[in-house]
C-alpha cells in the first residue's frame, strides 16, 4: 500500500513489526523481504517522492544529463582544505528507490580480497564467499543479447557467479561505440589484462562492465522497480513516502518489560517523522525493529539526532546521550575521481556528441521502437580497474610507509577517539595488503565514447566524516543545511598521488596503437606533464564518484564500529543499519551491487532474529514524557 502525505493520518497502523527508515537500495531489498510474510507488517518511510517515469530516469543513453532536482537531496560538501578549499555539489537519490534512480547503472562487483578484508576486519562471516549467495540472491543476470558483439568486447561471462532468478536485471546494452573496443585493446598493449567478467573476483583488469538494465526492453533497473512496484499490493507492506524520519525513539529495555535483554541496551520503539518542516510532527510505533536505510550520510545523522554517536557531538546537538559510539558519523570513505578529456578528434567517429537534430529523433525513434541504437547505452560501460603495478614500477614504494603515524590523518576531536585511530590503523594495514594484491585495481579509469577517461581512486586511505548540525533535521527548511558533511578528500596524500599516476597511465593509454587512431587531442591541462601543474589540476578537479560509505561501519566496538556482524547498532537490542554506511572498506568497484547483496543478507538476518511472527499491536514500551502519540493511533 502506498501512503501519500495527505492520506497518513487515515491510513498509518497504530503499529508495525518493522519500520524502515529510507526507501532507497537497501531500504527496499529489507522491506520487500521482510514482507514476505503475510503475517508480519512492514512500513517505510522515505522522504523522497515516487519518480514519474521521466525518459531522463529511465533511458540509459540519458545517464548524465542531469538530475530531476527533486528527486535530489542537494547535499553539498564542506570546503576541502586538502584540495582547493571549495566546496562539491554531493548528489544524493531523495526518491523512492534512492541512489539507483540517479545512478549510472554500472554492476561491479570488486575484488574477492576487498570482501575477506572486511572478515578480517574482525566480522567473521563476511567474506567474498558468503557475499557471493547474496549478490547473486538479488540478481536477475541475462547475458548479453547482440552475440557480434561478445568476441570482440569480450563479453564472456562466468554463469556460475551470476543469479539468475533474482529481483533486480542486470545485463548488457544492445549498442556499442566503437570506442570501446580501442580501450580494451590500448589497455591490453599497456599490459593490463581483459577481463571476461569483471565480476567473478578479480577486478585488476578491463572490461565491459554489465549494467543494471533490464535486458527485455533495455530500460534502467532499479530498486523500487525490481523490489518494491510488483509487491506494493501487498497489505502489509506499506510505503509513506514524502515522510522524512527525524528521529527515532528509544527507551531503556529494562523499562520496556524485556528482562532476557540486557538492562543497558536502548529498545527503538518508535519513529518521529514528518512531510515538511512545517507540517506536524506524527510517530510510527515498531513493535520489533527499527532498520535504518537513509544512507551513508543521513543514516549517521539521524542516529546522532536519536542519541546514539560521540558523545560531543551529542553535547553539541544538546542531545540526551542515548549510546556513546565514536563511530556514528565517522570513517566516511568515498572514491575521489577526476574527469579528464582527451578529446576524440577522428572524423568519422561516431560518439554520444553526434546525437543531436536528425540524428537524435532517429536515435529516439529507434529506441522506443525497437529498443536498440545509442540510448540503450548509458554513459559508461567500459572500464578499468589497473593494479598499482600496471602504473608504476615504483610501487612497493608508494605503499612502504603507508602504515605509519595513521593518527596524523584522522580528523581532531572525536575522530581521533582511541577506538577510531585502533580502526583505522587495521584499515591501513588491510589497505597495504590490498593494494599489493595482484587481482585488487587501485584506481578505476572509466571511458566514454567522446574522450573522458575519468580516474578515480578504489582504495581511498582518507578519512572524512558526517555531523548533524541540528537535533532536527528539518530545521530551516532542509536537511541539506542541517548536514556538515566533510569527505576530506585527500587528507591522505596517496589518494591524490594516485591519481597522478591514473593521469600519466591516460597519456600512455592514448598513445597506444589502438587508441591513436581516434587521434585524442588531450585538453588542458591533461597534456601537460609539468606534476605541479597536474596536482593543482588534480586538487581543483576531485569530485564525488557517489559511493559514501564506512560511517556506520560493520566493525567491532573497540575498533570504532556502529554496528556488530549482524548490523545491530552497538548498546541497543532491535536497531539495524543496512545501508552503505556499513561498508567497513570501500572495495574497488561501483557499490550498488554490494549494497543490494548486503541487504539481501540484512534481511535474511532480520528474519532468522525473529523467527516467529508476532501478533500487531503489541504495544512498545512506555512513551517518554513529552513524546507525540502517533496520529493513527
Ligand atoms: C549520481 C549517482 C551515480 C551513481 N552511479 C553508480 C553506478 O553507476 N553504479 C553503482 O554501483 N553505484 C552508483 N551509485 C551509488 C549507488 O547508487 C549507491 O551506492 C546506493 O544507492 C546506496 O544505497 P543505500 O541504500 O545505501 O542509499 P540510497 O540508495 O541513497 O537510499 C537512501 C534512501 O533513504 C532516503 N532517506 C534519507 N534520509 C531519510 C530520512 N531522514 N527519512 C526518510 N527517508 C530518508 C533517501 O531519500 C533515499 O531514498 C551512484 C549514486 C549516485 C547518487
Amino acid at each position: 500500500l502506498h501512503i501519500a502525505p495527505h492520506d497518513i493520518d487515515k491510513l498509518l497502523l497504530p503499529a508495525y513489526d518493522y519500520i524502515v527508515v529510507g526507501g532507497g537500495v537497501a531500504g527496499l531489498v529489507v522491506a520487500h523481504r521482510l514482507s514476505e510474510h503475510p503475517d508480519v507488517t512492514v512500513l517505510v518511510l522515505e522522504a523522497g517522492s515516487l519518480d514519474s517515469s521521466p525518459d531522463i530516469i529511465t533511458v540509459p543513453g540519458l545517464v548524465g544529463h542531469g538530475i530531476v532536482p527533486a528527486y535530489n537531496w542537494n547535499l553539498s560538501t564542506t570546503r576541502q582544505e586538502f584540495l582547493d578549499n571549495n566546496t562539491r555539489y554531493y548528489d544524493q537519490g531523495h526518491v523512492v528507490g534512492g541512489g539507483s534512480i540517479l545512478n549510472g547503472l554500472l554492476m561491479t562487483r570488486g575484488a574477492k580480497a576487498d570482501y575477506d578484508a572486511w572478515q578480517s576486519l574482525g566480522n567473521p562471516g563476511w567474506s567474498w564467499h558468503r557475499m557471493l549467495h547474496y549478490f547473486k540472491k538479488s540478481e536477475r543476470f541475462a547475458p548479453i543479447a547482440c552475440r557480434e558483439h561478445v568476441d570482440p568486447l569480450h563479453i564472456h561471462p562466468h554463469m556460475p557467479v551470476h543469479g539468475t532468478k533474482g529481483p533486480l536485471q542486470v545485463g548488457y546494452p544492445n549498442f556499442f561505440y566503437n570506442q570501446s573496443a580501442n580501450f580494451l585493446q590500448g589497455i591490453a598493449e599497456l599490459g593490463v589484462p581483459i577481463l571476461s567478467d569483471p565480476n567473478a573476483g578479480v577486478s585488476a583488469g578491463a572490461s565491459v562492465a554489465p549494467s543494471s538494465i533490464m535486458a527485455r526492453n533495455q530500460s534502467r533497473a532499479d530498486s523500487r522497480r525490481a523490489y518494491l512496484d510488483h509487491v506494493l499490493h501487498r497489505p502489509n507492506l506499506h510505503l509513506a513516502s514524502q515522510q522524512t524520519a527525524t528521529r527515532v525513539l528509544m527507551s531503556d529495555l529494562a523499562t520496556g518489560g524485556f528482562p532476557l535483554i540486557s538492562k543497558r541496551l536502548k529498545k527503538a520503539y518508535a519513529v518521529e517523522f514528518r512531510t515538511s518542516a512545517e507540517s506536524p510532527q506524527r510517530n510510527a510505533f515498531c513493535n520489533r525493529e527499527v532498520i535504518l536505510a537513509a544512507g551513508a550520510i543521513l543514516s549517521p545523522a539521524i542516529l546522532q539526532v536519536s542519541g546514539i554517536g560521540p558523545a560531543s557531538v551529542l553535547e553539541e546537538l544538546d542531545v540526551p546521550i542515548q549510546v556513546n559510539l565514536p563511530g556514528v558519523g565517522a570513517n566516511f570513505q568515498d572514491h575521489a575521481m577526476v574527469h579528464a578529456f582527451y578529446n576524440y578528434t577522428e572524423s568519422g567517429l561516431f560518439s554520444s556528441r553526434n546525437l543531436t537534430g536528425a540524428v537524435l529523433q532517429e536515435v529516439e525513434e529507434q529506441y522506443f521502437t525497437n529498443r536498440t541504437g545509442p540510448w540503450t547505452h548509458p554513459l559508461i560501460s567500459t572500464i578499468a580497474f589497473p593494479h598499482l603495478s600496471h602504473l608504476t614500477s615504483m610501487w612497493p614504494s608508494l605503499l612502504s610507509n603507508i602504515t605509519s603515524s595513521p593518527e596524523s590523518y584522522l580528523p581532531l576531536g572525536p575522530g581521533r577517539h582511541p577506538t577510531l585511530l585502533k580502526g583505522y590503523t587495521h584499515q591501513l594495514r588491510q589497505l597495504k595488503s590490498l593494494l599489493s594484491d595482484s587481482t585488487v585495481g587501485a584506481i578505476e579509469i572509466m571511458a566514454d565514447s567522446v574522450g573522458t577517461l575519468t580516474i578515480s581512486i578504489q582504495h581511498p586511505l582518507s578519512r572524512g566524516f558526517v555531523h548533524a548540525l541540528s537535533s532536527d533535521l528539518l530545521a530551516n527548511g532542509s536537511v541539506a543545511r542541517n548536514i556538515h558533511l566533510d569527505p576530506r578528500y585527500c587528507s591522505h596524500p596517496l589518494d591524490c598521488d594516485l591519481i597522478l599516476q591514473g593521469l600519466r597511465f591516460n597519456s600512455r593509454l592514448i598513445a597506444t596503437e589502438a587508441m591513436k587512431k581516434l587521434q585524442p587531442r588531450p585538453e588542458s591541462p591533461w597534456n601537460i606533464t609539468d606534476e605541479n601543474i597536474l596536482n593543482e589540476a588534480i586538487r581543483s578537479q576531485v569530485v564525488t564518484e557517489y559511493h559514501p560509505s564506512g560511517t556506520t561501519s560493520m566493525m567491532p566496538l573497540n575498533m570504532g564500529g556502529v554496528v556488530n556482524t549482524r548490523l545491530t547498532v552497538y548498546g541497543t537490542a532491535n536497531l539495524r543499519v543496512v545501508d552503505a554506511g556499513i561498508i567497513p572498506l570501500l572495495p574497488a568497484a561501483h557499490i550498488q551491487a554490494a549494497v543490494y547483496a548486503i541487504a539481501e543478507r540484512a534481511a535474511a538476518m532480520i528474519k532468522k532474529d525473529n523467527p516467529s511472527p508476532m501478533a500487531s499491536g503489541i504495544p512498545g514500551p512506555p512513551l517518554g514524557p513529552g513524546i507525540v502519540k502517533g496520529s493513527g493511533q
